[in-house]
């Protein structure tokens, strides 16, 4: 047990994460209208190389234009083994309004990749003025991110937020499949003949999760790819709540719903957390540490587990 006290991640709702390409600025009103809490207009991997100049600019004048309530705004700019992510980063910081809470870095592999973001980022804030400092995520999607998770979870005081990018994370480990996400054919294993199947993706995000709790970051399943498939997303998005991941991402308009379904606390779970929270107050009245509430035990760290999930809901009311 270490005498340091954990840290907190930032105080903020982010249980769905709307993507919506740079380059189609005609769904940028749509995506401001959603329940999500966080909006991601991307310059990345869903727009084309020819599109990028055009996707900066469209999305610098939305910044300005678009009403975008009391969402956390984020763009995600491309990797830095490309030849686009400085202008990205000079353009939006340079050009466009106060309004831009984020700034997300996909492919990062070591936390040099956030010393170099930080430093561009620090140097033009300075030298324009800017008033609010712009916080970064990352996205952990290749073997050398899921390696260094550690050491970027700790690399930069802007950094909030951590997901795991399923699509690219499967190429870089050399997976075998071409889903983003969820249940994988063959990945089972055999008992009595019968086939019981396991989660490839549970490992990486016990390790994105142990990094972010350890840094006060806030720990997010990124892409599931089939938005035909509700079940599918809500039992992917039901083991990333379960692990401690704080939210997950749309990557279409009726994930949105789906991920605030399983990422607010329930009515019966806050409830029980409150229950929780009393009988240990008649505990510690009575001198006890532990007591039995419906018939299990409960203790201080039982104290601590129900917080999580009042906590969460008041900050989901509060917002
Ligand atoms: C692996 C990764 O990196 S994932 C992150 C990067 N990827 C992305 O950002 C992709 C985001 N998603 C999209 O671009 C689109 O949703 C697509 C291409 C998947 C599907 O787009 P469409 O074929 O237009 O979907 P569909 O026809 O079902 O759209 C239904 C409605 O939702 C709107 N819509 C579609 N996508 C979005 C979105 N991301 N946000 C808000 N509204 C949207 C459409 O405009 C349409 O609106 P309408 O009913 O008023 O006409
Ligand atoms: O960027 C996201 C991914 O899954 O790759
Ligand atoms: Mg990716």
């Amino acid at each position: 047990m270490s005498f340091r006290i954990q840290p907190q991640p930032p105080a903020r709702p982010n249980r769905c994460q709307l993507f919506g390409p740079g380059s189609r600025p005609a769904i940028f009103e749509k995506m401001a209208k959603s329940e999500a809490d966080v909006i991601n207009l991307d310059l990345e991997d869903s727009v084309s190389p020819d599109d990028k100049p055009g996707a900066r600019a469209n999305i610098v004048q939305a910044i300005g234009d678009i009403d975008w309530g009391a969402k956390t705004l984020s763009v995600r700019i491309n990797g830095l083994d490309t030849p686009y992510w400085y202008r990205d980063v000079i353009d939006l910081l340079e050009q466009a309004g106060e309004r831009l809470d984020q700034i997300m870095i996909p492919k990062v592999g070591c936390a040099a990749d956030l010393y170099a973001v930080d430093a561009l980022v620090t140097a033009v804030e300075a030298a324009k003025g800017r008033k609010k400092r712009i916080a970064f995520e990352v996205i952990i999607e290749s073997a050398a991110g899921i390696a260094h998770v550690q050491e970027i979870a700790a690399a930069s005081p802007r950094l909030q937020a951590m997901s795991l990018g399923a699509a690219d994370f499967a190429a870089s480990m050399g997976m075998a499949t071409t889903g983003i996400g969820g249940t994988q054919e063959n990945y089972y294993m055999l008992h009595e003949g019968q086939k019981h199947w396991s989660d490839p993706w549970h490992w990486a995000q016990a390790a994105i999760v142990a990094a972010c709790r350890t840094h006060g970051v806030l720990p997010v399943d990124g892409p599931f790819g089939d938005f035909s498939d509700d079940d599918g997303f809500r039992a992917q998005a039901l083991r990333s709540a379960t692990l401690g991941m704080v939210g997950k991402w749309a990557i279409h308009p009726k994930q949105v719903a789906l991920a605030n379904e399983v990422f607010t606390p329930s009515d019966t779970a806050v409830a029980e957390a409150r229950e929780i929270l009393d009988a240990m107050e008649q505990a510690k009245a009575r001198g006890e540490g532990a007591t039995v509430y419906k018939g299990r035990l409960v203790d201080i760290a039982s104290i601590k587990q129900a917080e999580v999930i009042v906590k969460q809901s008041e900050m989901i009311a509060a917002r």
